[in-house]
Parts: C-alpha cells; structure tokens; sequence
C-alpha cells in the first residue's frame, strides 16, 4: 500500500538506500507513460472502472549510494513523488514483497498518479540491475463510485457457487445475468493484464461465420492451453534485438540490455516464481521433450531390479514415446519397464489413492515416477505432493512434465522437493509457438545428478571461452545446458514472463478457482442432462469437480456430435480445441480471460448446441 504512513516510513530507511534512480530514467519513464497514456486512450477497458498502464524500464543499481539527491531530481507531473520513490527504494532492499497495490483511500483520491507495481532484480553473472514496472493508474475516486476491490474480499471462503449467488442477491439479479460477469470483472484486481496481451478480433479467425456474429468483437480465446497469446511486447523486444542485429551485429552477444550470449539467464528468476523454484534449479532451454529426454537421460538409471517407469496410460503421446525410448535405449523392453496407470473401469480421470498405492505396491522396482501436473485431456490436477512424498517414501526420483501446469496451477516444485521437471512455455506462459522450454533440478541435486550429455553451454561462464576442452560443469540443471539459446525466442518469453511479473500464481490461481468455477456454474445450469427433455443437448464435464484437482480447463463431452458442436462454436468466433477421441477443451486462462468472456462462451455454447442438435449423434 501506498500511503502517507508508507511514505514516512521509507523515508526513514533512505539513509541506508542502495540504488538510485536518474534523472534520465524519470523523463524516460516519463515519456514511456505519456506515450502508453495516449495510445490506451483510444482502447476503452468495456468491465473494468479503473485502468492501468504499465511500463518497464531499467534502473541502474548501485551499492550504499545515498539518495538523499533523488528527490531533488527534476520530478515529470503526476509520475513519481518523493515518497513514491522511498516506497520504492524500501520495497527494492524487502525484495520478497515486491508488490504492493495503490489502494489507499489517499491515493484513490489522487486521481492520476502512479506507482511502483513490481521490481525484479536480474541477477545474472554479469547484470546487476533492477528492472520495474510502473503502473499509471486512472481511476475516478471511490467517492464516485469506482468499484473498491477489496469488496471482493467479502467473498473469501465462499464456493464459487455461493459467490455467484450472493453477488447475484447483492445485485437484485440471477445468479446467471451477464450483471455477475460485469461485477466479477469489475472487481478483478487483475482484469487488467488482458490489456498486455492481442486478443484475436472474430473476423480474423479463419473459420469464423460473420453472418452469425459480429466480426468486430475480440474473439472468445479458451485455447491457451494449446497457444497463448501474443504479450504485446513480444513485438518490441523482438524489434530491438533484430536492430541490434542489424546494426551491430557480432556485438550484440554481448551488449544492449538483453545480450545475447546469457539473455535467458536475465528472465530464469521469473519463470522460477511461476513453477514455484529457485532461479538456480531452472533453466530456460530447447523443447520440452528434449528437455524431458535430457533429465531422464540423468534420472532414469535403471538396475535388475529398479528399472521401471511408471506414467499414465494417456500420458501426452511424446511423453509416452519419450519414456519408451528412454526405456529401449537401456536396452530393456517397455512391456516390462513401463508401468502404465488407468483411471478405473467406468472412470476418466486418476483417483490419487490409486496412484499412491500403485506406488506402494510396486514402488521397489519403480526407478522413476513420471506424471504430468494437469493431464492435457482430462485437466486433472494431479496431487504433486502426495505423489512425490509417495513416490521418495519408497526410493523413486519422481519427475513430472508441467506443460499444463506451468502458469496454470500455482506450482512448488522446490517445496515439494520434486526430483526433476519439464515444461513448455508457448501455452500459459504465451511466449509463442515452439517458445523456449523450461527444465528443473532440484538443488539437492545439484552436485551428484550431472547431464549425460554436455555441451559447452553447460560449462561455468568464467572459463566457457578459454576454450581448453576441459569441462568446467556447471552444478544442477545449469549444467545441463547444451547450446547457445535463440534470442529470438528469449523476448517473446520475457514479454509474458514480464506480464506473469506483474502479479502472482497465488492471485492467478484465485482468480482461476473463481473463473473456472463461473464457466462450471453455468454450464451445470444450463446443459445438465435433464431426464423430463431426453431431447435436449447436454453437456458433460469429465474434468474433476473438486477445484483441487484441476487448473482452469474443463473438458466438456457432448450428447449431441462432439465435432460439429465445435465447428458451430468456431463459427461464432470461438476459439477452444477438440482432442480425440470426445473432448472439446475450454480453458479459461486467469491472466487474459475474463467473466464476461465465459457468459459470452456459454450463450454461444447454447447457440452451437442447438445448431448442432439437428444432425446430433452421440459423441460418447
Ligand atoms: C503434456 C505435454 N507434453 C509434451 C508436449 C510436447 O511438447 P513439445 O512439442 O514442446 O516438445 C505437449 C504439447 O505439445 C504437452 O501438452
Ligand atoms: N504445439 C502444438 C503444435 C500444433 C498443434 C498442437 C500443439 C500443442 O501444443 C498441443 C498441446 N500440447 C495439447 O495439449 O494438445
């Protein structure tokens, strides 16, 4: 919180500052603002009362500096007061609470103003900066009436369901009315992370219909679990290292703000805060499934009588085939080695007991346990913890693929003490198709679990160049660096990961439990099978109905013929993805979905449904 108590405060610790901001870092933020102030005028935020622009710019960092001076330093309007700045600089050396929210009634009633959201300090070999978001915030005062988010405060504890009904009570409307998506968003703290993301419009998605719907609209996006979005900064950092590149060329490994030669190390910090690790135990590197045949390459040894790996029967087909060939290329047969675990007869999704006694039964000659976090088609959240405290109580390395959790589920891969882990970053993590994948090693491991393969991207930096063929390995994953990384694909990833930076999976993931649970509520409401109209369209959700036990997808199983109820959904500029054999996948993604999108979602689902319902044939 910002505030006048707040800024006394800081104000005490000045003394003992160690950064400090320049003149030129306030009239560059200055002009950042105004730049991003006009070009957000034209775009109206439709559910949100109050608006945020945010920027990031670099602050050079230096240490027991006195900054007594920074408040002397020429002050752009309505950019950053004196106690904004010892706010900051206090936030800068309490870096575990490096957020904090503008709020207070005080700075309510300033009306424009802004503040420090978020700092990050990249702390690579040879970087020492801190980088920071401000965020301009427009608001009218709550005495006029801006929605107070702590108001949703009142809500905490509730279910999702008697959410919807008390804000529906609150409102004098249906707990259905499209009024409770317009409160919902309006109170979302973090409705306003859509604005760092392009939102497709309908009448640029191909197969959409513009007889049946208005093209201009945004497009209704439920597939970030297969793509996510472009963060709109991609574009500009990418722009920047292709100058770089033109301009200078060979030198660019080395200088500008994003050097080539250890860019990805810059932005391993924030993707250890999404998957819940230490900047240490990532690293940010090739495709997920090399990543994951590079770790089992150093997890999975198998002996006589350890040599199995147990997976799920539906494992993602690469991780199956991943697993399959680890499992050749010991010489050993998968018939024997690969342990393959289904839900129970009648059932679609893994009951945890039933892994954690496949685990106890035959944990002896299991080597290595291998799930996913959320399973791809069914959204099954597995029990991480359980798993892995399972699969460690009877010697098993436990690894498992986040490519669905990762920026999805609020993750501790370093808490749980998880042996290894593999993900993907072009889904929740929108950093683009084929984006840069993400690996961890846990510490513990980090001097006794060495890469099977090398590569001199996996050598210590200090030595890496003086080129004398001795390998100087890094410890942990570090080491498990082949080549050098591809620029190109380190922007895009930090302009989400700048997004994510903005906010936290905790807040993420409760926004998540909220929204998934909307698009639950009234798909339940409206698409139960309802045995007085045999001939209405249902809709059936195989994804578990315990919040724990999934992230934000739902996948949704049809009466009526799975595939032309999601062409008729394309039509109307819908954007989900149907898995073989019977699932349409909806995914509600916290950081760019909103409640209006799943109202809309779920009157266009009753408009597909109906379309479809004349040619229906059951899908299941
Ligand atoms: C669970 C899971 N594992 C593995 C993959 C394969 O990822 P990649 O093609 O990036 O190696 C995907 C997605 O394609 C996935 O969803
Ligand atoms: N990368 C892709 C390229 C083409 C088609 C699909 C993908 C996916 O990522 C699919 C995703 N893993 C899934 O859960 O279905």
């Amino acid at each position: 919180m910002l505030s006048d108590r707040n800024a006394a405060s800081g104000a005490e610790s000045a003394d003992s500052s160690d950064f400090k901001l320049t003149p030129e870092d306030l009239l560059r933020a200055a002009a950042v603002e105004k730049r991003q102030e006009e070009e957000g005028g034209s775009q109206s935020c439709p559910l949100s009362a109050s608006r945020c622009h945010t920027s990031s710019f670099t602050v050079r960092t230096t240490s027991r500096e006195h900054t007594r001076g920074m408040s002397a330093a020429p002050m752009p309007p309505n950019i950053l007061r004196p106690s904004c700045l010892c706010s900051l600089k206090k936030r800068f050396m309490d870096l575990k609470s490096a957020i904090f929210t503008p709020e207070s009634e005080t700075t309510r009633r300033m009306g424009t103003w802004a503040a420090v959201r978020r700092m990050v300090v990249f702390r690579s070999k040879s970087i020492s900066r801190a980088e920071i978001s401000l965020s301009v915030w427009r608001g009218r005062s709550s005495v006029e009436g801006t929605p107070d988010p702590a108001v949703m405060e009142q809500f905490e504890g509730l279910t999702p369901a008697e959410t919807f009904q008390r804000v529906s009570a609150s409102l004098g409307c249906d707990p259905t009315s499209v009024k409770v998506a317009t409160y919902l968003d309006e109170h979302d703290k973090l409705s306003h992370l859509r604005e760092d993301f392009h939102l497709p419009k309908i009448a640029d998605l191909p197969p959409s219909d513009l007889s049946l719907v208005d093209g201009s609209q945004e497009c209704l996006y439920f597939v970030g679990n297969s793509l996510g979005l472009q963060p709109k900064m991609a574009r500009k950092y990418l722009e920047e290292e292709l100058e770089k590149w033109a301009k200078t060329a060979i030198h660019g490994h080395t200088q500008g703000s994003r050097p080539w030669a250890w860019a990805e190390n810059n932005i391993e910090k924030l993707m250890a805060d999404v998957v819940g690790a230490k900047e240490e135990e990532v690293a940010l590197m090739n495709g997920l499934t090399v990543n994951l045949h590079l770790l089992l390459l150093a997890f999975y040894k198998p002996t006589a009588t350890r040599h199995k790996i147990l997976l799920e029967d539906k494992a993602f087909p690469s991780d199956h085939y991943a697993v399959e060939s680890q499992i050749r290329l010991k010489g050993l047969d998968p018939q024997e080695s690969m342990l393959l675990l289904s839900p129970r007869a009648g059932e679609e999704t893994l009951r945890t007991e039933d892994i954690l006694d496949v685990i106890q039964k035959e944990g002896d000659s299991i080597a290595v346990v291998m799930f996913s976090g959320v399973q791809y088609y069914t959204g099954q959240l597995f029990n991480m913890a359980a798993i892995t405290e399972a699969g460690h109580k009877k010697g098993c390395f436990v690894g498992f693929d986040c490519a669905h959790a990762a920026g999805n589920a609020e993750l501790k891969l370093h808490d749980l003490g998880v042996d290894f882990a593999c993900w993907c970053s072009y889904k929740y993590i929108n950093s683009g198709a084929g984006g840069l994948a993400g690996a961890f090693v846990h510490e513990r491991h980090k001097d006794t679990v060495k890469p099977a393969l090398m590569g001199w991207w996996g050598h210590d930096l200090k030595t890496r160049f003086k080129m004398n063929n001795v390998m100087d390995l890094l410890p942990g994953v570090n080491g498990f660096r082949l080549s050098n990384q591809p620029i190109l694909l380190v922007c895009p990833l930090q302009a989400s990961l700048e997004v994510f930076s903005k906010t936290t999976m905790k807040a993420l993931r409760q926004k998540s439990l909220l929204l998934t649970g909307y698009l639950e509520f009234l798909i339940c409401h409206y698409y139960s099978k309802d045995p007085a109209r045999p001939q209405k369209p249902y809709v059936r959700i195989i994804t578990p109905r315990d919040p724990e036990q999934r992230g934000c997808q739902l996948s949704l199983c049809f009466s009526v013929h799975i595939r032309k109820v999601f062409e008729e959904l394309e039509r109307r500029g819908v954007a989900a993805d149907m898995r073989e054999p019977s699932v349409l996948r909806v995914a509600p993604a916290p950081i760019y979905n909103s409640f209006t999108d799943v109202h809309r979602f779920v009157e266009t689902l009753g408009d597909a449904l109906k379309a479809s319902s004349s040619s229906s044939s059951s899908s299941k």
